[in-house]
């Protein structure tokens, strides 16, 4: 097992947005988590990379204690993440905001050319031809040397998640990898996120929205109300399961499975 949640409560102030969760993600699984808006789903993909301490419980990955990591070094130990609202550097070009995704701290050293050592710029071009590399795979190599701001959203997006698999992490957490993307925009990214997870092995860990990505696409979903984890299962399981029938699909039944 690669991840493993253990009795995870998150709480802010009164409110409990994370309730007791159990959670365990193998590796090579895209596994999705859903649930209606302030369901926690972000609040967990937030203790995961550290941004947030649960008030109680365990969090694992790769059998290490996550908790006792801080947040800058989750990135080291493979675990990257996309934001829900991009967050790019917009008057930097794509190249660019694909560096700062190796290390956020290399960002000054990458980029300027003050103080740069014979080593520093070995490691730049080592790292431009990985960048190479995901802009070939995302087919984007065209937008290489173009401001992000100039891009259409969609792009956007598929730069932000260029920019969380630079480090080459073993796990990569997905916050609405397709919100605001129009229908082949979410083609599309369906596909590149099936092909991180089969041609690079990177396990997926993933927020959606979108009912037809995620039962198309994921091995496994976990479904969340209120703070609680109130089903999981494979794509049948759920999409039969009472419970997430009553609470969250029943409005979207007609969406399920096509
Ligand atoms: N930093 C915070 N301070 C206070 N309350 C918070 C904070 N972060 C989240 N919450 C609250 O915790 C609950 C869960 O929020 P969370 O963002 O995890 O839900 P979500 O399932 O990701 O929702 P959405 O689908 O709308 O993004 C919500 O009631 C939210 O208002």
């Amino acid at each position: 097992m690669l991840l493993e949640l253990k009795k995870v409560t998150v709480s802010f102030g009164g409110l409990t947005a994370v309730n007791n969760l159990d959670l365990q993600v193998d590796e090579g699984m895209i596994f999705a988590i859903i649930g209606p808006n302030g369901a926690g789903k972000t609040t967990i993909l937030n203790c995961i990379s550290r941004f947030y301490t649960p008030c109680s419980g365990q969090i694992s990955f790769k059998g290490e204690n996550l908790l006792t990591k801080k947040t800058h070094k989750v990135l080291a130990s493979g675990i990257s993440r996309s934001f829900q609202n991009v967050e790019l550097f917009s008057k930097m070009t794509v190249l660019d905001n694909l560096l700062v995704g190796l290390h956020p701290s290399l960002k000054s050293s990458l980029l300027s050319n003050a103080f740069k050592t014979k080593k520093n710029k070995q490691e730049e071009e080592a790292a431009k031809e990985i960048a190479f590399e995901i802009l070939e795979l995302f087919d984007l190599k065209h937008h290489a040397n173009e401001e992000v701001r100039n891009l259409p959203f969609g792009i956007q997006k598929m730069i932000d998640i260029g920019r969380a698999i630079i480090s080459k992490p073993k796990l990569l957490l997905l916050d609405e990898p397709v919100a605001g993307m129009n229908i082949e925009e979410t083609k599309k990214n369906a596909e590149l996120i099936t092909r991180l997870r089969d041609e690079f092995g990177i396990t997926i860990l993933m927020i959606e929205h979108d009912m037809s990505l995620v039962m198309n696409i994921s091995d496994r979903i976990a479904v969340m109300d209120f703070g609680k984890k109130i089903a999981e299962g494979t794509v049948t399981e759920v999409q039969n399961n009472p419970k997430v029938i009553e609470a969250y699909l029943g409005e979207v039944q007609e969406d399920v499975g096509t």
